[in-house]
C-alpha cells in the first residue's frame, strides 16, 4: 500500500494515499482498534453531509464564507449522500465520546476531495478548502455531532420505523375486523378465562402499536431541534449572529424534515434527552410488539400439541432433524429485536446520564444504539407483516372445540344462580370430566332449557366494534 503525508497539530502521519481522510481520521484508526465491525453508522455520515452542507451555506448567506468555498463544500456533501464516498468513512463508535473524529473524518473527506475536485493534488499548492477553518467553520464537534444525530434519528424514524409500524398496525387492524365475529376461549394468567372474539384480540395490539405509534411522535417535536450554532459549550462562540437560524433552515430545507435551532444550545449539547425520549417511545413499541409475537406464536402453537387457534404461513422447514416441522420464525425474530430494543434502552439511558458541566460524552454509543433500534423496529414489523400477520387465519375447528370444552362459560351464570353454585358445577365438571350442561343439570341448579338459554358464548363478549 502507497501512502502520503499528512499534517495536523500533532505533526505528521502517514494516510493510505488513495483515500481522502487525513491525520485526525488516520489517528483514530489506529487508537482505537475497538470492534472493527462497529463503523460509525452511516446515517451519521450522512447527518453530517447535510448540516456540513447547511454550514456552508448558512455562513456564506452570512457573509463569512465566499460563495466557491460554499459551492466546494456543497458539491462534496452532495457526494457523500449519492453513496459516492461510503469507503472514506473508516471510524467506530468506540472513539471520543464527543465525536470529534468523526467530525474531522467528514472535514477532512470533503477539504481533501474539493482539492481533487478543483483539479489539484492533495496537499500539494493552496488548498481549496481547509478542513478546521473552512469545512468546520461556525461549528464544534459538540454541536456538530448532536445535530447530525438529531438528522440521522429523525429521517430513519419517520422515513422507516413509523412506515414499517403502520404497515403492520394496518394489516392487523384489517385482520381484526375480518376476525370480529369469531368467537374464542380468552385466556387470563395462561389460564382459561371468559370468551372474546379473535377480532376483539387482534384489536387489542392495534391499539397498542397505536399507542406506540402516538407515543413516537410526541416526541418528535424534541428531537427536530438541532443544536448547530452553539459551538463549543453552548454559547455560539465563532458564529456569525442569526447563524443558529438560517443553518437550522437549511437542514430543514436540504433534508425536507423540520428542523428548527434547539431552543437551549446548553441543554442541546450537554444532555441528549430528546434521544433518551424517542427511544423510550421506540422501548414501548418494543414492550408491544413482543407481547403481540408472543402471543401469535402460541395461539400457533402446535399443530397437534399446542393451542393451535390460528394458523400462521408456513415460510420454511423448521428443523434439520425432525421432518415436516414448522417453526414460528417470524415471532422468534420479532421477539429478538424487541430485546435487542430494550438492551439498547440501557445503553442509552445510561448514556443520557453521562453528561458533564457543558457536554456529554457518550454521544457515538447512543447514536448507534438508537439507529440500531429505529431500523430493527421498522424492518422486524415489515417482515412480520409480510411473511406472517398478512397470513393469519382461524382454525375454526379448533376454536370451536376449546370454547365448548371451557369451565369458565360458567361465569355466565354467577348473575343467576350466585358465583358458589357456579363455582361448584365448574370444580365438579373438571373433577368429573364432565360438560358443564351435564353437571350444573345434574347438581340441580339449572335446566336443560335454562342452561342454553343464559350460557352463550357469543353473549359473552360484550359489543363487538
Ligand atoms: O471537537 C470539538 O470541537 C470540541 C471537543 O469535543 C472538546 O470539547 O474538547
Amino acid at each position: 500500500m502507497s501512502f502520503r503525508i499528512e499534517k495536523d497539530t500533532m505533526g505528521e502521519v502517514q494516510v493510505p494515499a488513495d483515500k481522502y481522510w487525513g491525520a485526525q481520521t488516520e489517528r483514530s484508526r489506529n487508537n482505537f482498534k475497538i470492534g472493527p465491525a462497529a463503523s460509525m453508522p452511516h446515517e451519521i455520515v450522512a447527518g453530517f453531509a447535510y448540516l456540513k452542507k447547511a454550514a456552508a451555506y448558512a455562513n456564506h448567506e452570512l457573509g463569512v464564507l465566499p460563495v466557491e468555498k460554499r459551492d466546494a463544500i456543497a458539491a462534496v456533501c452532495d457526494e457523500i449522500l449519492a453513496g459516492k464516498l461510503d469507503d472514506q468513512f473508516p471510524l467506530v463508535i468506540w472513539q471520543t465520546g464527543s465525536g470529534t473524529q468523526s467530525n474531522m473524518n467528514v472535514n477532512e473527506v470533503v477539504a481533501n476531495r474539493a482539492q481533487v475536485l478543483a483539479g489539484g493534488k492533495i496537499g500539494e499548492g493552496e488548498p481549496v478548502l481547509k478542513a478546521n477553518d473552512d469545512v468546520n467553520k461556525s461549528q464544534s464537534s459538540n454541536d456538530t455531532f448532536p445535530t447530525g444525530m438529531h438528522i440521522a434519528a429523525y429521517k430513519a424514524v419517520v422515513e422507516i420505523t413509523i412506515p414499517g409500524v403502520e404497515k403492520l398496525r394496518d394489516t392487523l387492524k384489517k385482520k381484526s375486523e375480518e376476525f370480529m365475529n369469531v368467537v374464542k376461549i380468552g385466556r387470563t394468567h395462561l389460564m382459561d378465562a371468559t370468551p372474546l372474539t379473535l377480532g376483539q384480540e387482534l384489536s387489542g395490539y392495534v391499539a397498542q402499536l397505536n399507542h406506540g405509534l402516538k407515543a413516537l411522535r410526541n416526541t418528535l417535536s424534541h428531537l427536530a431541534e438541532v443544536a448547530l450554532g452553539g459551538t463549543a459549550v453552548g454559547t455560539g462562540l465563532n458564529t456569525p449572529k442569526g447563524y443558529d437560524v438560517v443553518v437550522a433552515k437549511y437542514i430543514a430545507e436540504f433534508t425536507g424534515h423540520p428542523f428548527v435551532t434547539a431552543e437551549n444550545k446548553f441543554e442541546a449539547l450537554a444532555a441528549h434527552d430528546a434521544i433518551v425520549e424517542t427511544h423510550g417511545a421506540l422501548k414501548q413499541l418494543a414492550v408491544a410488539l413482543n407481547k403481540i409475537a408472543n402471543d401469535i406464536r402460541m395461539l400457533a402453537s402446535g399443530p397437534r400439541s399446542g393451542i393451535g387457534e390460528i394458523l400462521i404461513p408456513e415460510n420454511e422447514p423448521g428443523s434439520s432433524i425432525m421432518p415436516g416441522k414448522v417453526n414460528p420464525t417470524q415471532c422468534e425474530a420479532l421477539t429478538m429485536v424487541a430485546a435487542q430494543v430494550m438492551g439498547n434502552d440501557v445503553a442509552i439511558t445510561i448514556g443520557g446520564t453521562q453528561g458533564h458541566y457543558e457536554l456529554n460524552v457518550f454521544k457515538p454509543l447512543m447514536a448507534a444504539n438508537f439507529l440500531q433500534s429505529a431500523r430493527l423496529i421498522g424492518d422486524a414489523c415489515v417482515s412480520f407483516e409480510e411473511h406472517c400477520a398478512i397470513g393469519i387465519e382461524p382454525n375454526y375447528a379448533r376454536i370451536k372445540e376449546l370454547v365448548d370444552n371451557s369451565l369458565m362459560l360458567v361465569t355466565a351464570l354467577n348473575t343467576k344462580i350466585g358465583y358458589y353454585k357456579a363455582a361448584e358445577i365448574a370444580q365438579t365438571a373438571h373433577k368429573n370430566n364432565s360438560t358443564l350442561k351435564e353437571t350444573a343439570i345434574a347438581l340441580g341448579y339449572v335446566t336443560a332449557e335454562q342452561f342454553d338459554e343464559w350460557v352463550k358464548p357469543e353473549e359473552m363478549v360484550g359489543s363487538l366494534k
